[in-house]
């Protein structure tokens, strides 16, 4: 009576990765007390330095996926995320702007690159992260950055938050998340056109679903540490 099951179809497929969005980071309790306006400056500048270490490895986990992938036009659509975060030159980039918002914050750029902030429990995820990157079959890597589907909503309310209840951070701050709300709504949904085309059996699929699944717990873990460190350290 065993024997393969059938696929899912494309709507049902985008309909269970989907249905993760209630494991997404958005009403972690960390983002509440960021967006209600109730974090300290230090519990701000935690915030930022920790986010840097998943920043800055994104490129890294773009890069393992290249070098998984055997698909010449999804490599070359790939590789324009890596030149994103890193810029085409020094002092440009994602990674450059995120390093905007913690000096906007209070922080030197010394003492976010030195990693000398970092949580052991962020640095653990994210790690995992890389490393699931690294491991798993490219097309589940791309699908674990597909909590971008879920993102654009939460970083426009961030931006406008952020503005409202923390006045005293200078614009140039904020240049991290205007300019990635103009990219990501495209790369969601060209992430998951790739995520469809290329997971053809359920096996597959339900494999997609369960990485995205991770990278949801992933994003926690992180949160979790932040959160834990500034109620602890006050
Ligand atoms: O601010 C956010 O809430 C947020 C979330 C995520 C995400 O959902 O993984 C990313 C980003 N920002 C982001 O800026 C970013 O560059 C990014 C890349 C990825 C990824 O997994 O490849 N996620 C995210």
């Amino acid at each position: 009576m065993s024997g393969a099951r059938e696929p899912w179809e494309a709507e049902e497929f985008i309909a269970a990765l989907r249905a993760l969005a209630p494991r997404y980071w958005h009403d972690h309790p960390f983002h509440l007390r960021l967006h209600e306006g109730s974090l300290s400056k230090h519990e701000l500048r935690c915030w930022a330095a920790n986010r840097w270490y998943y920043q800055r490895c994104l490129p890294q986990k773009d890069a393992a996926i290249l070098a998984n992938c055997p698909l010449p036009d999804i490599r070359r659509h790939w590789l324009d995320r890596i030149v994103y975060h890193d810029g085409s030159a020094p002092g440009e980039g994602g990674a450059e702007n995120w390093l905007r918002m913690a000096e906007a914050l209070g922080l030197t750029r010394e003492e976010v690159r030195d990693e000398r902030h970092v949580l052991p429990g962020v640095r653990f995820a994210v790690d995992a992260y890389l490393t699931f990157a690294r491991t798993r079959p490219w097309v589940e890597s791309v699908a674990s950055g597909l909590t971008e589907m879920f993102s654009p909503g939460l970083m426009r309310r961030r931006l406008a938050d952020m503005r409202t209840h923390y006045p005293w951070i200078a614009e140039d701050g904020f240049a991290y998340f205007t300019s990635r709300l103009t990219v990501i709504a495209e790369e969601g949904k060209s992430t998951v056109d790739i995520v469809v085309r290329h997971s053809n059996t359920r096996e597959q699929q339900e494999a997609a679903v369960a990485a995205l699944a991770f990278k949801c717990d992933v994003l926690q873990a992180i949160l979790d540490a932040v959160d834990y460190h500034g109620r602890v350290a006050g």
